[in-house]
């Protein structure tokens, strides 16, 4: 089997080329797959498949083999894929879990339109959203010094939570009016990752919300920037979500 591997401000991903709908791991497979010991190594495994009426559809499954919901960096790397396949060229219209998304692409840059997002819920410190995927958003005083792994682990299984399958957990700290760092813990990976697209997209509207901070803010990870582009607020609700940043080919392998 022939594979890609690419990666988005260090949230990394095997990317298979699924046109002809022949994929046919299953959970264990995909996760050893994954695996940075036994397998390739990567966040998730995205396959690209043919649809009618799109460009084509993202099939996106968690580091762990189980299908995940939305990914904001795997997006933009499959967006990428497809041009460098010579799919698309310079906008691409796709189908994923969540619904369609439209994205611009550009020679250092993918802009990924994401779903409106219609509220921000609060629960005691936290915040809580999706954008495709579930979020809390934390703020902390220093983010570099955050145990993001523990303290992510334990909000991602604790009982609020548990009804929608856990969630993701950012830990945000605003950096300056117009930046924020932002590190996440992952659902499916249950680690930190290096950078979680629908997580900075949810940091940036909670701090919309909550810190004043106008679009277009920009994001430090421990992969590199982002920037969130939008409209709206969170009395309205908010449109025109645009997740911005680079996505890159890796390596090309056969299993
Ligand atoms: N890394 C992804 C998010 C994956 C979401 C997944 N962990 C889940 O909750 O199913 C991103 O860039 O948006």
């Amino acid at each position: 089997m022939h594979f890609y591997k690419y990666q988005g401000t260090g949230n990394d991903f095997i990317i298979i080329d699924d046109r002809s709908q022949t994929f046919q791991l299953d959970t264990t497979a995909i996760a050893q797959l994954c695996h940075r010991r036994f397998g390739i190594g990567a966040d998730g495994l995205m396959l690209l498949q043919n649809e009618t009426g799109y460009d084509f559809r993202m099939v996106y499954f968690n580091a762990d083999g189980t299908e995940g919901t939305m990914c904001g960096n795997g997006g933009r790397c499959l967006v990428r894929f497809a041009a460098d396949q010579g799919i698309v060229t310079d906008k691409a219209h796709f189908i994923a879990i969540d619904g369609p998304h439209v994205a611009q692409i550009s020679t250092d840059k993918i802009a990924l339109q994401m779903q409106d997002v219609a509220n921000i819920a609060q629960h005691d410190d936290d915040y809580f959203t999706n954008t495709g995927s579930p979020h809390v958003v934390r703020y902390v005083q220093q983010v570099q010094f955050t145990d993001v792994k523990n303290i992510g682990a334990a909000i991602r299984y604790s009982e609020a939570y548990l009804g929608q399958n856990g969630t993701n957990v950012n830990f945000a700290e605003k950096l300056d009016p117009q930046t924020l760092f932002v590190r996440t813990y992952e659902r499916g990976v249950e680690d930190e990752t290096y950078s979680c697209g629908t997580g900075v997209t949810a940091a940036a509207l909670v701090s919309n919300a909550t810190k004043g901070m106008s679009s277009p803010i920009q994001i430090k990870t421990l992969g590199g920037e982002l920037a969130v582009q939008f409209e709206g607020n969170s009395t309205d609700g908010f449109t025109q979500i645009f997740l911005i940043g680079p996505a890159k080919h890796v390596f090309t392998g056969e299993i």
